[in-house]
Parts: C-alpha cells; sequence; structure tokens
C-alpha cells in the first residue's frame, strides 16, 4: 500500500528536502508518494494574495480561505472522505506525540495544511473537518514561523514507522517514547574505539554480561527521565517523585 503525501504551502520548495535519504528511498520503493503544491496557483489575482487583515483587528495578515478551498477542491476532492487525514500545524495545536505518529502511519493519505502569518482563516479547517479526518497539532511549546518545519517534522515521524520502510523494525521496538522502552528515555549510546580522547566505554558495556548490561541500560534510563523528564515517571517505574 502507498502512502500518499501532499504538502499545501507558499514555500513549497521546503519539500524538496523528502527526495533525499530514506524518504526519498521509500519514494523509489513505492512506500510513499510525495506531491509539494504552491498554494498561490490557486490565486487569481495579479499579486497572488494569499493573505489579509484580520477581522475584528488585531496584529498581522491571515491566510485567505478562497485559495485553501479550490486547493482542496483539486488536489482532494468534493467528497467527504474520512480516510483523508488533514493535518494543520498550529500553535494552538495538541502536542504531536509518538502514539499519533504510529496511528497516522497506517494512513493511506496524509494532506499538510502548512500555514503562514497569523495563521489559516478558521473556516478552512471548518471546511476540512466536514470533509476529513482532521488533526490540529504543535510540534512544541515555541513558536515557528510558518507550518512547514512541522509537516517535515511529523512526516519524518510517521513515514518511518510506515512497515517496510525501517530497514530493521527492531530499533524502533527499543526507542524512546515507544512502548517498548517503558516510556523512559533511551540511555546512552557508545561504540568503538573503547577510549577516545581520555574517555572510556563503561566496562559493564565491554563485560559481555548481558543481565548486567541490561540493568545498567535500565538505570541510566531511569536516571535520565528523572533527571530530564520528571513528567515521563510515574510510580510504576519504581522511581520516588
Ligand atoms: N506546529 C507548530 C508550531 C508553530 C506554527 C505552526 C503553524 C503556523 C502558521 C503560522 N505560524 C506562525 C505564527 C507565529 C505566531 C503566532 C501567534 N502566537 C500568538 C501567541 O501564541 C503563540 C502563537 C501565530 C502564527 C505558525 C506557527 N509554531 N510553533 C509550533 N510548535
Amino acid at each position: 500500500m502507498t502512502m500518499r503525501l501532499d504538502y499545501l504551502s507558499i514555500f513549497p520548495a521546503y519539500f524538496d528536502v523528502l527526495d533525499i535519504s530514506l524518504l526519498g528511498k521509500a519514494a523509489v520503493n513505492g512506500l510513499v508518494e510525495v506531491h509539494a503544491h504552491d498554494l498561490r496557483d490557486w490565486t487569481h489575482d495579479r499579486h497572488r494574495t494569499v493573505d489579509d487583515t484580520p477581522c475584528g483587528g488585531g496584529a498581522g495578515m491571515v491566510m485567505k480561505p478562497d485559495p485553501w478551498g479550490e486547493a482542496f477542491d483539486e488536489i482532494i476532492g468534493t467528497e467527504p472522505d474520512s480516510s483523508v487525514h488533514v493535518i494543520f500545524p498550529s500553535p494552538s495545536g495538541a502536542p504531536f506525540t509518538q502514539s499519533a505518529a504510529q496511528e497516522l502511519s497506517s494512513a493511506v493519505r496524509i494532506v499538510f495544511c502548512c500555514g503562514r502569518y497569523e495563521g489559516i482563516d478558521h473556516r478552512v479547517i471548518d471546511y476540512a473537518r466536514s470533509m476529513w479526518t482532521v488533526h490540529e497539532v504543535s510540534l512544541g511549546d515555541y513558536v515557528l514561523n510558518g507550518g512547514e518545519v512541522a509537516a517535515l517534522a511529523i512526516t519524518e515521524a510517521v513515514v518511518r514507522l510506515v512497515p517496510g520502510f525501517m530497514g530493521n523494525p527492531e530499533s524502533l521496538a527499543e526507542e524512546s517514547f515507544s512502548a517498548g522502552q517503558d516510556g523512559l528515555l533511551e540511555y546512552p549510546l557508545f561504540t568503538r574505539p573503547v577510549s577516545w580522547r581520555g574517555l572510556d566505554v563503561p566496562e559493564v558495556l565491554m563485560s559481555g554480561h548481558h543481565g548486567r548490561i541490561a540493568k545498567w541500560r535500565r538505570d541510566e534510563s531511569v536516571r535520565l527521565t528523572c533527571e530530564r523528564r520528571p513528567d515521563l515517571t510515574d510510580s510504576d517505574f519504581g522511581v520516588p517523585h
């Protein structure tokens, strides 16, 4: 099954990068199909205008609904289809999580609507909700200039979970933020040389003793999680708050 990814943006060149590396390989293997669109192609004035002043006043500009509606008609269609997932990155969106990525990895079609300025006229989102499955999501509590970077991050998080994408699916099982690691942060990683600029690989990792190695890794994951992400710890880890 090929996953079709569409990107609507006034900066479609942001998505040229998807031809590189693993994503490029996935496209070649037919796992994903990528289409980037310039929203201005659905404007009709000489200046190819996509924005206007906010109703009710306020700073900045708001993206007009008309180009989005015409782009939707051409790219997605005019019939409702809940199997189409439409993602609006937004500072006021719900936090994007690994479980959301996992859910989206089984989607047949995902359309990313990348806003700019102060955002998109809300009727565009309301219309999309009446037609497709809509996700208003945020990458995190910091302000970006538009939705493109978020769309790229979400794409990578989702596509790497598509069956057949990652060469070694076992590497997905041990990752942080996935059930396999009990939601703890990943332990520190080391490789050769054993000694580097006076810094040595922890002896336990060179011991060949799998039980001790597993304990060290678990202890390190718990230590790191307590230090950096107390919000992820709870009594189940046997770790005091
Ligand atoms: N995903 C994601 C994002 C985004 C994001 C996503 C999409 C768009 C479209 C336009 N912009 C720029 C923009 C910046 C500032 C504001 C006003 N601010 C008022 C006070 O509260 C904060 C927002 C609005 C819009 C976007 C930003 N930012 N951070 C994330 N994690």
